[in-house]
């Protein structure tokens, strides 16, 4: 791969299509292409029984470890691999196991907050926002998390209007204004084509040393000591794709 990376962003409530629209994409591209859940940066909630799990709000900003987050989207800028970690939805914990992931031309990080902090939105060339309606996200939401994700249909109403509900008003959905672009309803095949082309024409640019479109961004990392230093992203500096 060549640094710096093309970055996207892709926000939206729960249930919009967001990991659909970044499946897609993804899949059309390639190996060139990233995923970053925002999701397997929940907190390890390890230390707390079942029953306090389910209870916990997973709809505020303060459920992620964002530290960790931007520690591997910086690594990954920098060209360096990550351990990923993995989540269950199932347990409301993260994964025993992490997932190996290399750094590509194109990184998507994908989630509810993906636009909500201004430390990841600077790091994004480009940010999008998936826009479906309420009604429609609910329903979807039901289907999946009875499905897909082992829970009951009084649970999944009684979290959608504890939690979800409220946070996505409150955080969510005012990070649209942050977006370059807006799709609705999620795996919209147009609008996947659209940014599909995008990723394909910013890929081969990437892949070329032609940061045209974007700035090479100034990233922070840490040494082994935890000392913070900041490193300018340059196309020479690793010479093969
Ligand atoms: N445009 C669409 N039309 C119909 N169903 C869709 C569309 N986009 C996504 N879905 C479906 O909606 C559900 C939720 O999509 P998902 O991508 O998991 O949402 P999110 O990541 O935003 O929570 C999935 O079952 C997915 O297949
Ligand atoms: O343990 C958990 C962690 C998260 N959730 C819910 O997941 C969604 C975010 O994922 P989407 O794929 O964007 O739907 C969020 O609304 C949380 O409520 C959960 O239920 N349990």
């Amino acid at each position: 791969m060549t640094i710096p990376s093309f970055v996207i962003g892709i926000a939206g409530g729960t249930g919009a299509g967001k990991t659909t629209v970044a499946r897609e994409v993804a899949d059309s591209v390639g190996e060139a292409v990233t995923r970053v859940p925002i999701d397997n940066y929940y907190h390890d909630l390890s230390h707390l029984e079942m029953d306090e799990r389910e209870d916990v709000n997973y709809d505020h900003p303060d459920a992620f470890e964002w530290d960790l987050l931007m520690e591997h989207l910086d690594a990954l800028l920098i060209g360096q691999s990550i351990e990923m970690p993995q989540y269950d939805f199932t347990l409301h914990n993260r994964k025993d196991e992490t997932v190996h992931v290399e750094p590509s031309d194109v990184i998507v990080v994908e989630g509810i907050f993906a636009l909500y902090d201004d430390a990841v939105t600077d790091r994004c060339d480009l940010k999008v926002y998936v826009e479906t309606d309420a009604d429609v996200r609910i329903l979807r939401r039901i289907r999946r998390d009875v499905i897909e994700r082992d829970r009951d249909l009084e649970g999944v109403i009684d979290q959608y209007l504890g939690t979800v509900k409220p946070m996505h008003e409150q955080f969510v959905a005012p990070t649209k204004k942050h977006a370059d672009i807006i799709i609705p309803e999620g795996a919209n095949q147009t609008a996947v084509n659209l940014l599909t082309e995008k990723v394909e024409v910013e890929r081969s640019g990437v892949a070329q040393g032609l940061a045209s479109e974007w700035e090479r961004k100034p990233v922070e990392v840490a040494d082994a000591d935890g000392d913070r230093t900041t490193v300018t992203p340059s196309a020479d500096e690793d010479g093969e794709d």
